[in-house]
């Protein structure tokens, strides 16, 4: 069996941790902070947890610059569980429910009239670009009506039914009135097709799925009502989820709709635990919070802050110089060998956390030897989502310099036997 120093692995999530921050969880997962209690053992209602949820919410401030004031500009992070597909529904429940508040002050309370205004305007908008933003836009449309969805672009329908593309801003087909628009839904970057956005979206109440570029560049944070991330790949362990959301959506400065309000209306009421103001009232701590997911959280986040010191700007700049770099290297590789491999989407949308591609125009033999041959020099996790085949490179935050190297070095080598 290999020891874990001499493979590389590039899984698309779960996906590699960082072997410092995995050697001390090995030590507090028996004995936190001397104690004689594990992490894993402790209340996540202690001093010591309370502790782990500040550390990880001022390290991720610092890593995004996110704006922390009770006023309307400020953001709260939440710490979630149900993974990114929870926050599919969550993110329907949640800003139908702002946009439904907003909307019975509007109309001074009158609830006949309110049921108009829901009936004809309530649009939530969604930019289709790949598998899980299609999800998203079909939990929506279950949960609310696919009346009441407006797909802003479906990218399969610019290329031949399949996702690899983002359209051009000309094509979109946003709500026109941006005060029916609940919700503007994108995925950040699509991990299935190996789409990502190369800037932020136009688009109001703008909610972004950043589950697999989180804390790989920086964001325009101001820009969002909120986002969500999914911790398993580049930020930690499989378990919670890690929202920014607007203050402008929560109490105070937003009245959420009543329950009893919404099952008039026949829209939705959502499950407590998916309920954003009350996550946020109870700072994540409404009921039991997985904290050991938390401390890795806050460890990872920590150790970047350690080594990418970035004197101006955005604290988490040093890390796009190092993806970028990583993600340059292995695209560079595959096109100056192009009679042999072909990456999948279009050069314009190419992620840079998941190079997806395929070898000799995706010959089952060749893809299967082209796997075996990685699989022999310690280069693993290599295979492409099951609903699409071919190979990815998942090339997360720790995946080292060095691990994409040697990946490159073996596009190479591959190429030249193939
Ligand atoms: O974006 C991805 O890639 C994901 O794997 C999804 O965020 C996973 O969703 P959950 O399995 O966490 O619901
Ligand atoms: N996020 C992983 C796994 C998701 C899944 O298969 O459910 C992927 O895109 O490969």
């Amino acid at each position: 069996m290999p020891s874990r120093d001499r493979v590389h692995y590039f899984g698309a999530g779960p996906a590699p941790l960082p072997t410092p921050v995995l050697e001390e969880a090995s030590k507090v997962l028996l004995n936190y902070n001397d104690s004689g209690v594990g992490i894993t053992e402790i209340s996540h209602r202690s001093a010591d947890a309370n502790a782990i949820l500040a550390a990880t919410q001022k390290a991720l401030r610092q890593l995004l610059d996110i704006p922390e004031s009770d006023g309307p500009d400020g953001y709260q992070i939440l710490f979630l569980q149900g993974g990114g597909s929870g926050e599919f529904s969550a993110v329907v429940l949640n800003m139908v429910s702002a946009w439904v508040g907003g909307k019975l002050k509007e109309v001074g309370g009158d609830e006949a009239k309110l049921a108009e205004v829901v009936k004809n305007q309530l649009k939530l908008d969604y930019f289709v670009t790949g598998s899980w933003s299609l999800k998203a836009s079909q939990e929506a449309a279950r949960l609310v009506g696919g009346e009441h969805v407006n797909i802003v672009t479906d990218a399969r329908k610019h290329r031949d039914g399949k996702f690899g593309v983002i359209p051009e801003q000309s094509t979109w087909s946003a709500t026109s009135d941006k005060d029916s628009t609940a919700l503007t839904y994108y995925c950040d970057n699509e991990t299935v097709d190996g789409v990502e956005f190369q800037s932020t979206p136009t688009g109001h109440n703008l909610v972004a799925d950043m589950s697999s570029n989180f804390l790989s560049r920086p964001v325009e944070v101001s820009k969002h009502a909120a986002i969500f991330g999914g911790a398993q790949k580049n930020v930690g362990t499989t378990g919670i989820t890690i929202a920014i959301i607007s203050n402008r959506i929560l109490p105070p400065h937003a009245e959420l709709a009543k329950p009893e309000l919404l099952r008039k209306l026949g829209l939705p009421v959502g499950p407590v635990v998916l309920d954003w103001p009350t996550i946020a009232k109870n700072n994540s701590l409404y009921n039991t919070l997985p904290i050991f997911d938390v401390w890795i959280a806050g460890k990872v986040m920590e150790r970047l802050l350690q080594i990418h010191p970035t004197a101006s700007g955005p604290k988490i700049a040093g890390q796009q110089a190092e993806s970028d770099k990583k993600s340059q290297l292995i695209y560079s590789t595959l096109d100056s060998n192009s009679n042999v491999y072909h990456v999948v989407p279009d050069k314009s949308v190419r992620s840079r956390m998941n190079i997806c591609f395929r070898v000799k125009g995706g010959d089952d033999a060749a893809e299967k030897a082209f796997l075996k041959g990685a699989e022999e020099r310690g280069l693993l996790g290599l295979k492409g989502h099951r609903s699409v085949g071919g190979i990815r490179i998942s090339n997360y935050n720790a995946v080292p310099v060095a691990a994409a190297e040697k990946l490159a070095q073996y596009l190479q080598d591959y190429a030249k036997s193939a």
